[in-house]
């Protein structure tokens, strides 16, 4: 039996804005298992961003139940949902979000800080992190003094140097050209491979959801489609995404299949609770503490 990182049962979030309701999720059920991969693509305004804040407890639903590391947040206070937010989640958004000022390795150090680790012990797990994503290197770059490419590999390593079961990628080649997205791309890829973290992205491109093996395709506030294809279309074998009609798709049933985690449980970098501009990120990951 496969567990759960985290679940959502007809989950709603409606936002209040100058008395205006706006339903951005109209009741959303899906479960996330270890390793999964899983990309959620829809329109603009569907409610993608939405669902992902949801799923990484940077915001609660108005609606329904949501189960993360099996803690049901709705039973958690603001700091239990922000260190619940640290062990489990890590964030990776289109921008970047790293702190200008502070080195490729402080950055990636950031999130240990609010787990209490030792500032020898940090300095050596972000600059190990930062070797497997290709930046050994770089450690002392600031983020001015990295590509675009390597600045978003540091926020990868930041999101993962905590070991977190889950993680949660907005639109992660948005802000890159195509031979550095994809590059960013198989990163991710190989990270969700080897180290059995789920892998959730958010993109628009169709080509891009193709190649994970399970696609959500999200529209007006409702999932629309939630499909497991049997073999990716990474290869690049031409085929027309078909969210809707995949001939090689099966329905998603409620539980999920991956490989296991191997144990998890520590945070990633993430933000403050609440709606996050477009693209917006964890900065520091202040939420942790
Ligand atoms: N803080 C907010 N207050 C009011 N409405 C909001 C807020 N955040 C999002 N919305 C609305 O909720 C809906 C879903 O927004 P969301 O950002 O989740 O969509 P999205 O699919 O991620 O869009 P995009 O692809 O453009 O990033 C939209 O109609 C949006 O205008």
């Amino acid at each position: 039996m496969t567990v759960a990182a985290v679940e959502a049962v007809d989950v709603s979030r409606t936002y209040e804005l100058d008395g205006v309701s706006v339903p951005a999720l109209r009741g959303v059920s899906l479960t996330i298992a270890q390793g999964e991969y899983v990309a959620v693509i829809g329109p603009s305004g569907s409610g993608k961003s939405t669902l992902m804040h949801l799923l990484g407890g940077l915001d609660r639903p108005t609606g329904g139940r949501l189960v993360i590391g099996g803690r049901d947040v709705a039973t958690l206070t603001a700091p239990e949902l922000a260190t619940l937010r640290n062990e489990t989640i890590g964030f990776v958004f289109q921008a970047f979000h790293l702190l200008p000022r502070t080195s490729a390795v402080d950055n990636v150090a950031l999130p240990l800080v609010y787990r209490g680790v030792g500032a020898r012990q940090r300095r050596e797990r972000a600059a190990a992190m930062l070797g497997r994503v290709g930046l050994g290197h770089r450690l002392g770059h600031r983020p001015n003094q990295l590509s675009g490419g390597e600045q978003q590999r540091v926020a990868i390593a930041r999101a993962l140097v905590t070991d977190p079961a889950v993680l949660l990628a907005d639109e992660p080649t948005g802000n890159l050209d195509s031979a550095t997205g994809e590059a960013v791309l198989e990163l991710l890829e190989q990270l969700n491979a080897e180290s059995g973290v789920a892998l959730v992205m958010v993109t628009h491109d169709p080509e891009v959801a193709a190649r994970a093996r399970r696609r959500i395709a999200v529209r007006d506030g409702l999932i629309r489609s939630d499909t497991v294809h049997d073999r990716p279309l990474s290869g690049g074998d031409g085929r027309p995404e078909t969210l809707d009609a995949a001939p090689s798709a099966e329905p998603r049933s409620a539980s999920g299949s991956g490989p296991g985690h191997p144990s998890g449980g520590s945070g990633g970098a993430t933000g403050a609770t609440g709606r996050l501009p477009r693209g917006g990120g964890p900065g520091a990951p202040g939420g942790a503490g």
